[in-house]
């Protein structure tokens, strides 16, 4: 079927890869992205961004060292703000503010990354009126940068510990800042280093004497005019990192600084004059903007493992190397069956964290409306949905962009196929907003309304489930998995077995805790010594939300054209899943050998499947050039010639000879010269 991104000029087994699909790409890419409107969007807000001349990217950023590469940043952050309103809809942070600003910042953060990912959702949320009316204005005009300063050198999962304290003088009714010691040291936070006047600081809270652990505070750090550090501020930049080098993650230390008393977010807790504390609803409302990054994260790094996959196969489908047949020509690389392994999962991969973006999105807003009623019921589910996603996407996100960069060979080590890029940001998703081994953690303790709390109540019989949590109630079946086939199993068939196997893990590793509760002398030295049980737990009830999550969103499909690829892609996720966590699925003899071998047909006739559209299917991710900055993954497959164009523009090559070469090479060999 002809599809519009075929062009004139254009690599000719792209083109025919393009031709050759059974679907038209417009289709699947609405029904991925939401719908046609929302690509009519997309495609509106990148002719309005490559319209705007200081949106224009001239400069490779891969080239860059760490200063330029700063300055280049926060150009573009500036320009990119500067038009926004005349571009996106701004309060759409998860859907067009991702998409624009990934088309402009490229993989990395920035200047003001934090101003709008955690503080201004922080003051959205947890202000009171007065602070609002005070702090939201100069946060939307940008006559102020602001980050949020959390982590310290000592401590960074656990809040309890951090040692930042703000005390209160009903005195002066100030708040002094001090950081005690050197681990103290707040550390980490974007834009810290040079850019950011402002910063929410967590900070443990004393109020009369007494303790009441770290809460958010709103500091002016730097002189609004000269942006020198105010007296008893030390702040700076921590230097180089694996990625995201475009943003100045800094430290920052206080000395008896002080501070207002209404500088404390006071919506949720509050510090009376007199010092008098006032708790919050939930002891946890005041975590907030990290459940926002942890919700909004989950589509960021699925779009990331999108590029990739789009550079793998479309570079794949341009790559000739070998012969399958001897004497009958080199093949496309993506005709080789390991290939298709290696990269068809990440496609699958790719739409399951997406659809679980669309849900963790919903429940957020719908948790952000009943916080402002004043309801935490769902707070909890959040959390829990959220820090689970957080872990499992992430992880298997760095593992899948790994999984394409050695897929493409030499060329993948290369900057100029963007892998070291796009791994090197969405990587830093396993730590940031949460150690994702302490996210899973998280997720056994508290999830989806706790899974060991669950367990108890289950077997009492009193247990409140959520949609997210009901299965666990079910009793798990006597009978062996419902798989034949692959083409006779069903979604329900493949939910259930994932939803088997993380029951069976649940109930295990809370049968073990009970067990280490006897065994040790306190509950928390038992729960430590169930550690690595519990984790997997959660990974498999994550997993199984992920896949109950897909099939759920492909069924509201009803095309002919596209759901038989969503349905080959679903089937892959689950079967690959199912391949690939053996035990889980064969404890109690659930999968027998003969269908786990089964199994792996199925999976070996869906990359048959699926080889003819791959193309087409990462075609329909809608990604443009401009986003993925891939000489590999170039729309029209031209990658030899601007693998070529692109060493050349190298700035290395601008003078034939280089000062290496004079000031180290040429001596050495002239010496050499010498002793001849
Ligand atoms: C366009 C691009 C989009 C991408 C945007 C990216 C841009 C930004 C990129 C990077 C920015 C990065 C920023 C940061 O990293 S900020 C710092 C983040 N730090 C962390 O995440 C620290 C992790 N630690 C914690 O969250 C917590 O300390 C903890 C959860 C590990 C433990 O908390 P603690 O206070 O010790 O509580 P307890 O363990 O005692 O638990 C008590 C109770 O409370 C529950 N709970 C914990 N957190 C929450 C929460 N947020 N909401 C609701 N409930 C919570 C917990 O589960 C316990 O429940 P219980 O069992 O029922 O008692
Ligand atoms: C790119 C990037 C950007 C960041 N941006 C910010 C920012 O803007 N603002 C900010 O405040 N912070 C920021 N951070 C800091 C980040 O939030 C922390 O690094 C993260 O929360 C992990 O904390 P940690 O570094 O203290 O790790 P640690 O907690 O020291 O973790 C080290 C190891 O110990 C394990 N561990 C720790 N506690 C437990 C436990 N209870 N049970 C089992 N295992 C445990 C972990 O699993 C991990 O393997 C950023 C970090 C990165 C990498």
């Amino acid at each position: 079927m002809e599809d519009t991104l075929i062009r004139e000029g254009d690599n000719l087994d792209i083109t025919k890869e393009r031709r050759n699909a059974t679907f038209r790409v417009k289709k699947l890419a609405a029904f991925i992205h939401g719908g046609e409107e929302i690509v009519r969007r997309r495609k509106e807000i990148y002719d309005a961004v490559e319209r705007e001349p200081r949106l224009k990217n001239s400069v490779p950023i891969e080239f860059l060292a760490r200063e330029e590469r700063h300055e280049e940043q926060a150009r573009r952050a500036v320009a990119m703000t500067d038009v926004a309103t005349d571009i996106i809809d701004g309060s759409d942070m998860f859907g067009e503010g991702i998409y624009y600003q990934s088309l402009i910042m490229g993989r990395d953060l920035h200047s003001l990354s934090l101003h709008y990912s955690m503080v201004l959702p922080a003051i959205q949320n947890q202000a009171d009126d007065e602070q609002l009316d005070e702090w939201l204005g100069p946060i939307i005009s940008r006559s102020l940068i602001s980050t949020y300063a959390q982590t310290e050198l000592g401590h960074g999962t656990n809040l309890s510990k951090l040692e930042t304290t703000a005390t209160y003088d009903p005195k002066t009714q100030e708040f002094i800042l001090h950081s005690p010691t050197i681990t103290a040291t707040k550390w980490w936070p974007g834009a810290l280093g040079k850019s950011s006047n402002y910063a929410i600081v967590m900070a443990q809270l004393y109020t009369n004497g007494k303790w009441h652990g770290p809460h958010p505070f709103f500091v002016q750090l730097r002189d609004a005019e000269t942006h020198m550090p105010l007296k008893g501020v030390t702040v700076g930049d921590i230097g180089p990192k694996l990625g995201i080098n475009g943003s100045d993650n800094g430290f920052l230390r206080f000395n008896n600084f002080r501070i207002p008393r209404k500088t404390m977010f006071m919506k949720n807790a509050k510090v009376l004059p007199d010092g008098t504390y006032v708790p919050p609803k939930h002891a946890k409302l005041g975590f907030g903007a990290m459940v926002f990054v942890r919700s909004i994260m989950i589509k960021d790094q699925s779009m990331q493992l999108g590029s990739a996959i789009t550079i793998a196969v479309r570079y794949s489908a341009i790559r000739r190397q070998g012969e399958i047949v001897p004497n009958s020509g080199e093949v496309q690389i993506l005709d080789y069956q390991t290939q298709q392994l290696r990269l068809f999962p990440q496609i699958s991969r790719t739409l399951a964290f997406l659809f679980a973006a669309y849900e963790v999105k919903d429940l957020y807003l719908r948790v952000t409306t009943q916080l402002q009623e004043g309801n935490t019921e769902l707070l909890p589910e959040l959390h829990g949905l959220s820090s689970g996603l957080k872990s499992v996407v992430s992880w298997e996100t760095a593992q899948g962009i790994e999984q394409c960069r050695l897929a493409c060979g030499g060329h993948g080590y290369s900057q100029a196929s963007a892998f070291p890029e796009i791994y090197s940001y969405a990587v830093g998703g396993c730590t940031y907003e949460g150690e994702n081994i302490v996210m899973l953690l998280q997720v056994a303790r508290q999830a989806f309304l706790g899974l060991v709390k669950i367990v108890s109540s289950i077997r009492a019989g009193t247990a409140k489930l959520s949609l997210l949590t009901s299965y666990i109630a079910e009793k798990q079946p006597k009978t062996r998995s419902k798989f034949t086939c692959v083409e006779n199993v069903s979604a329900e068939d493949l939910i259930a077995d994932f939803e088997y196997a993380a029951r069976e893990q649940i109930f295990y590793a809370y049968d073990l805790l009970k067990k280490n509760e006897t065994l040790y002398s306190t509950p928390e030295e038992a729960w430590n010594k169930t550690g690595i049980e519990l984790c997997k737990a959660s990974r498999l009830h994550v997993k199984a939300f992920l896949v109950r999550n897909y099939f759920n969103y492909v069924s509201k499909c009803n095309d002919s054209e596209i759901r038989p690829i969503l349905d080959q892609l679903g089937k892959l996720y689950a079967l690959d899943g199912i391949s690939g966590g053996g035990v889980w699925f064969t404890r109690r003899g659930y999968y027998s050998d003969d269908q786990m071998a089964t199994v792996r047909q199925g999976i070996y006739s869906l990359l048959e499947k699926i080889r003819p559209n791959a193309v087409a299917i990462v075609d329909a991710f809608d990604f443009s050039d401009r986003e993925l900055q891939s000489v590999l993954g170039r729309r029209d497959g031209n990658v030899y010639e601007n693998l070529l164009k692109w060493a050349q523009q190298n700035p290395m090559n601008r003078s034939e000879i280089s000062t290496a070469y004079i000031k180290h090479l040429k001596p050495m060999m002239t010496e050499g010269k010498s002793k001849l």
